[in-house]
């Protein structure tokens, strides 16, 4: 048993690659109970303690029972992908109280009140679009809700590897309680009140990610993806002003710091995605070989959408969309981008 013994639980919501890492970062500090829906895995966690290659803490124990969760843990990390975290919360939404604090680890948006199988298709506005935070806020009566983003590959996380976080949030008891559980020598918790910022900058790096990896996947060197982090990031900040964020949850742990582990790293969904498709091959036998959909080609078909709403300058996001969803030849996109009229190099401080 943890050293925290006699204290509640705390709760993690989803037992994929992500949910699995955190709670056996949390299990340094906390007991931890981790919810699968899947009742076979939850039994294969118990009974072996392995799980997607690795050895599961002695605090961590599965459970299928979201109302044991909510009824044992005040502290609860839904980490689900976006496409299904409004499912999961309408499913937990009604065992859930004022007092219990919720801090995603999400990385996307959700669609409603337009097709969410085609969020490109119709005319998305800033109302069809919600946060995680914002899902569960809607979907809930918990108010004390928070963000946790940074550099975190998941897999490098399971190995052991030491890395940063941010877990933003309005209210300073989310960040004191979050730190409290997941601040250790193998993590470093930083705090922000800017949990708009942290949840758009988790995001939208995804899109990022997917381009730099197409270069790669060309065999493009280190000064293209080096600019392509660059310009990728003032887009960021565009979008994120545009949706009301404030710049400085760009510069941080949340932004450039995952911005650049994600668009970096053969370890990223996204990356991989990207890179494939710069390799030639077709975006269905990438999704079709994929288990799940990396999140930023969704985020794309958002974006692409948000941009027009706002009528944002965004040129990378719209080559890739052309690239990714439309077949536009990405020699040409890349011609496109080297011969854009950009005039100023920092134009958003
Ligand atoms: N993998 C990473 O390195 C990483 C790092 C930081 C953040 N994230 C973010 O975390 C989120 C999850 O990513 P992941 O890598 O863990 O994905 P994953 O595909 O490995 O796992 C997702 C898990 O969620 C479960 N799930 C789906 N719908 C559910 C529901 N309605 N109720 C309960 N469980 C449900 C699935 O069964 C699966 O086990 C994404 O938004 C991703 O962007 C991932
Ligand atoms: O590209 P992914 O989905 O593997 O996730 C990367 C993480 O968000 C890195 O923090």
């Amino acid at each position: 048993m943890s050293e925290t013994s006699g204290q509640r639980p705390v709760g993690v919501i989803g037992a994929g690659s992500f949910g699995t890492a955190i709670a056996n970062l949390l299990a340094y500090n906390a007991d931890v109970l981790l919810y699968s829906r899947n009742i076979e895995l939850v039994d294969t966690i118990n009974s072996t303690r392995e799980h997607l290659g690795i050895h599961l803490s002695a605090s961590v124990q599965a459970t299928n029972d979201l109302q044991q969760l909510a009824r044992e843990c005040n502290l609860l990390f839904p980490i689900v992908p976006s496409t299904n975290f409004r499912k999961m919360m309408h499913n937990l939404g009604p065992h859930l109280r004022p007092y219990h604090m919720l801090i995603h680890g999400t990385k996307g948006f959700d669609i409603r009140g337009i097709s969410d199988s085609n969020p490109g298709g119709g005319k998305l506005k800033r109302e069809n679009v919600s946060t995680m935070s914002e899902v569960i806020r809607q979907e809930s009566v918990v108010v004390r809700v928070g963000c946790l983003s940074g550099p975190n590959l998941a897999s490098e996380i399971m190995e052991g590897q030491p890395t940063a976080t941010l877990i933003a949030s309005p209210f300073d008891e989310v960040i004191h309680a979050g730190k409290m559980v997941l601040d250790s020598k193998h993590f470093h918790v930083f705090g922000s009140h800017e949990i708009l910022g942290a949840e758009l900058a988790g995001a939208l790096k995804n899109v990022i990610a997917l381009g730099s990896g197409i270069l790669k996947g060309k065999g493009l060197g280190k000064n293209l993806q080096a600019m392509l982090i660059t310009r990728g990031l003032t887009e960021m900040v565009h979008f994120g002003k545009a949706m009301g964020a404030s710049g400085s949850a760009f510069f941080g742990t949340a932004g450039i710091g995952d911005l650049v582990a994600t668009a970096t790293s053969k370890r990223s969904r996204n990356f991989t995605f990207g890179f494939r498709l710069g390799q030639g091959e077709s975006m269905e036998d990438i999704s079709d070989s994929m288990p799940e959909l990396a999140e930023g080609v969704r985020t794309l078909q958002i974006t692409r959408q948000l941009a027009d709403y706002y009528n944002l300058r965004v040129p990378i996001t719209e080559m890739l969309h052309r690239v990714v969803f439309e077949g536009f030849d990405i020699d040409r996109a890349l011609e496109y981008l080297m011969t854009y009229p950009y005039d100023v190099d920092v134009d958003f401080l």
